[in-house]
């Protein structure tokens, strides 16, 4: 196996084996704590641009199917493993994990100490880093600034695109949506009409929507300022779910803020609490961002979800109109069907006030 290096802009080196394709890549690098899901996480378009860390140790034993992947193909820079595995077992498995990132030709390095690394990453808090073939002081000198629209604009669909023939239909808009959604929508009677990140209000009133999605997406929020006045005001017009990008894009509509987190969210197992009900649930999240709780339009709205964890903002819900968000992912399955529930409320609000224009844009 040919080695590799993954160098990190604070200088600290890791050797490990090159997998997947020969070229060499540069990204934030991040950790996912999940035990399993390496599938859906390598395609979930909020990677775009980030070089994903598994702290799962062994990866790839049931391989990859045809079914699950969450875009149109794998959408992380770059994968780093401690030990991957080749000879994958599973009924739905018909690729292996190293053969599918050298088909979409992304590149990995395995037999890293990834626990060491995490906990580098956790010192410092945010780092990105480089995988090389060679140690090359030279290309460990520079490092380029992140473009969270280019981002954006990289993952979300150019053109509409329709999908089911359900009762409700919802407009979802497009900052790189991970197709649980759209499966978890058409599970709930809807036709579903996916626009571009930057379809106009006009446009998509004129599709006529019962509700509004706005979707998941990588970045930082805040390089989307051009599109907060069309979400408020689909909010405003519309029954509205904001997912993870989206809900950070609510919040930074009605005059909120939004900061880095010191190293994000990424796993399966984050406990999230309904402050009305004071149930907890255990949900899946990837997310880097997060809503200054202070920061939140308290007129309009009320934090809905606390994260157990960190006592981070999880959700908010509109005091009256029916418009909520989340920072975690409803669509994706921690256990059976965790918070899916959420979606079922979503449609519960556009069955009762949908199609219908009830505030003036
Ligand atoms: N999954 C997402 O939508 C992530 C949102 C945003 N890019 C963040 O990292 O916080």
């Amino acid at each position: 196996m040919t080695k590799g290096y993954l160098i990190l802009e604070t200088g600290e080196e890791f050797i490990g084996d090159w997998i997947g394709s020969e070229i060499e890549m540069e990204g934030e690098v991040v950790f996912n704590t999940s035990m399993t899901g390496y599938q859906e996480m390598m395609t979930d378009p909020s990677y775009k641009g980030q070089i994903l860390t598994f702290c799962y140790p062994i990866i790839g034993s049931y391989g990859v199917n045809d079914v699950d992947d969450e875009s149109k193909g794998i959408a992380v820079s770059a994968v780093v493993i401690s030990d991957v595995c080749d000879e994958p077992s599973h009924y739905q498995s018909t690729t292996s994990l190293t053969d599918k990132l050298k088909s979409e030709n992304i590149p990995g390095l395995a037999n890293i100490d990834t626990r060491s690394l995490v906990a580098t990453i956790r010192k410092h808090g945010n780092v990105s880093g480089k995988i090389l073939k060679v140690k090359d002081a030279r290309k460990t000198k520079q490092w380029k600034e992140k473009n969270s629209l280019e981002l954006v604009q990289s993952v979300s669909v150019n053109e509409q695109e329709s999908y089911g023939d359900g009762h409700h239909h919802v407009v979802l808009v497009d900052f790189g949506y991970k197709k649980s959604i759209l499966k978890a929508l058409l599970n709930q009677d809807c036709k579903v009409t996916i626009v571009p990140y930057n379809t106009e209000f006009e446009t998509i009133a004129s599709l006529h929507p019962d509700g509004v999605l706005i979707s998941n997406g990588p970045g930082d929020p805040l390089a989307l300022t051009a599109v907060l006045p069309t979400i408020k005001a689909l909010t405003k017009n519309f029954p509205t779910l904001g997912i993870c990008l989206g809900h950070q894009l609510i919040v930074l509509a009605y005059g909120g803020k939004t900061e880095k987190m010191p190293f994000g969210h990424r796993g399966g197992n984050h406990p999230v609490k309904d402050l009305a009900t004071g149930k907890v649930y255990i949900t899946a999240q990837n997310h880097g961002y997060v809503v200054i709780a202070d920061s939140v339009d308290k007129e309009n709205f009320q934090i809905s979800f606390q994260n157990v964890n960190d006592k981070t903002v999880e959700g908010i819900k509109h005091v009256h109109l029916p418009v909520q968000s989340v920072q975690f992912h409803p669509e994706a399955h921690s256990g059976p069907s965790d918070t899916e529930y959420i979606f079922k409320d979503f449609i519960q609000q556009v069955v009762t006030l949908g199609g219908r224009r009830y505030v003036k844009a």
